[in-house]
């Protein structure tokens, strides 16, 4: 089997003596959309921050076969690993266009000074940001401001992408629009790890999905096939398919 895009193994996270991911194996290769779907507390944030080295975390990381030896937000941004987290993080005083130049620093940094470039790249799959480019990011909608904090992190340009929860707080029909652009970015060369309460429509986009609970593992699979099991009906899939409402009610 070819060397995954990222690899987790035995992957463990504690906050003190509490340990909140248990032993976790994850892969996600080039050109896949993979999910991590669980309820309210499962771990899912707890994992993707882990994994982008915002929290400390035992056993291994690896990218495109090699192991870490240290994973930290500095390492993972510099080998092609973004985040958007579930807070999106975005500088509400400032235009679309600066939030978007906030993005590409790391590769400014390094000498690149084709940012106004990749703007426009950013601009193509987000029509709508180049419609708002002067416009501050805290006038924006709920959808445009996740399109911008996707935006912001493919600044960067990541071969991949960890989303934390982009469809929270927003209305059914946003979601699936961010979700389409979402799934459309491996046409653009990027891989997605996708965490997601709303179930169903992580499992309507993704190629393989893991089913997280308290912390492990419980089920993983193709999402199509995971999409028609029983289990994930009866659990995740109910009314929405909110999971948490699903797994805790
Ligand atoms: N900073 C922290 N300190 C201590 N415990 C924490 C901290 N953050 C999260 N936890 C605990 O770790 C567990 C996993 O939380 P996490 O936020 O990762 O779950 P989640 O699956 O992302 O949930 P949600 O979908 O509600 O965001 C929970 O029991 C939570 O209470």
């Amino acid at each position: 089997m070819s060397s995954a895009l990222l690899q987790l193994e035995g992957f463990c996270v504690s906050y003190g003596p509490v340990e909140a991911v248990h032993h976790v194996d994850l892969r996600v290769d080039a050109g896949e959309i993979v999910t991590v779907i669980g309820p309210n507390g499962a771990g899912k944030t707890t994992l993707l921050s882990a994994a982008m080295g915002l929290l400390p975390s035992r056993g291994r990381l690896l990218l495109g076969g090699e192991p870490m030896a240290r994973i930290s937000v500095e390492a993972m941004v510099a080998r092609g690993v973004g985040l958007v987290p579930e807070k999106r993080e975005l500088f509400g005083e400032m235009p679309v266009e600066d939030n978007l130049l906030l993005g590409g620093f790391s590769r400014w940094w390094r000498g690149e000074r084709d940012q106004r470039k990749r703007m426009d790249e950013v601009f193509a799959i987000f029509p709508r940001l180049a419609e708002r480019r002067a416009q501050l990011a805290s006038t924006l909608s709920g959808g445009e401001r996740q399109m911008l904090a996707i935006g912001r992190a493919l600044m960067a340009r990541p071969r991949l992408l960890m989303l934390d929860e982009p469809s929270l707080g927003l209305a059914p029909l946003i979601v699936r629009e961010v979700l389409q652009v979402v799934s459309s970015l491996r046409q653009h060369g990027v891989s997605v790890l996708l965490v997601e309460q709303n179930a169903r429509a992580a499992l309507q986009v993704a190629d393989r999905a893991y089913v997280l609970e308290m912390g492990a593992v419980a089920l993983q699979g193709a999402a199509s096939e995971l999409l028609h099991d029983r289990r994930i009906i009866d659990t995740y899939l109910g009314l929405g398919g909110r999971a948490g409402e699903a797994a805790t009610s």
